[in-house]
């Protein structure tokens, strides 16, 4: 790719997202890196509509909109629960599937409802990162962890549709292990090393 330019070890960024569980996992996986972060909401930077139709649009909107804000290489993170028996929903509005106060078990509740007694129960999550620089130049890297929805959801760590969800190899869901392990493992957890591998300077 001709495009190549990365970020210094020791670089300052935002970290574009406004979703504490999200936060949590990026401040671990970062911790060792030596990139500082600083939170969109500590910057007040307002939360921009995600009106694309992929989890890289919206991934650029959130990390344009951070970078533009604030002068800073910002990352944002789009991601989602990809349900098969559901044709993939609710995908990009996972979040949106929780309703307005973005309600988690609400929206367990609905896709628990709605795969109803389809045999199929393979799901996949999948992360988008997005890093961009003030200029407008972005590059993304995408990560997916494949597995299988449960119900009732278990485990009590972890964040959003953690609960029932159980990746391919384990028989916990990802609300049943330490964060740490799901870091390993997770859709989140593979974009970011792709990222630090493809992004950070050596
Ligand atoms: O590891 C995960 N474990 C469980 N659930 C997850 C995970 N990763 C994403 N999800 C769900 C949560 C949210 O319902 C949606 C992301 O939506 P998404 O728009 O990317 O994030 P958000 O609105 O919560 O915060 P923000 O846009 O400020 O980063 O997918
Ligand atoms: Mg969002």
């Amino acid at each position: 790719m001709a495009n190549t330019r990365t970020l210094e070890k020791g670089a300052k960024i935002v970290l574009a997202s406004h979703n504490a569980g999200k936060l949590r996992e990026f401040s671990m996986l970062l911790a060792q890196t030596g990139i500082t972060v600083v939170s969109a909401a500590s910057l007040n930077l307002p939360e921009p509509e995600e009106t694309a139709d992929s989890f890289e649009g919206n991934a650029a909107i959130k990390a344009l909109a951070a970078a533009q804000a604030s002068g800073l290489p910002a990352l944002a993170d789009d991601s989602g629960f990809c349900v098969a028996a559901l044709d993939g929903q609710p995908g990009i509005y996972s979040a949106r599937w929780g309703g307005p106060q973005k309600d988690m078990h609400i929206a367990m509740n609905r896709v628990h409802t709605e795969t109803g007694n389809n045999p199929d129960r393979s799901a996949s999550f999948v992360a988008v990162l997005c890093l961009a620089w003030p200029d407008g130049e972005t590059r993304s890297v995408r990560g997916e962890c494949h597995g299988h929805t449960i119900w009732p959801p278990r485990g009590e760590h972890g964040h959003g549709y953690d609960p029932m969800f159980v990746p391919e190899g384990d028989t916990r869901s990802f609300a049943e292990m330490p964060e740490s392990e799901k870091n390993t493992l997770s859709h989140r957890g593979k974009a970011l090393s792709l990222f630090l591998k493809e992004c950070v300077a050596g």
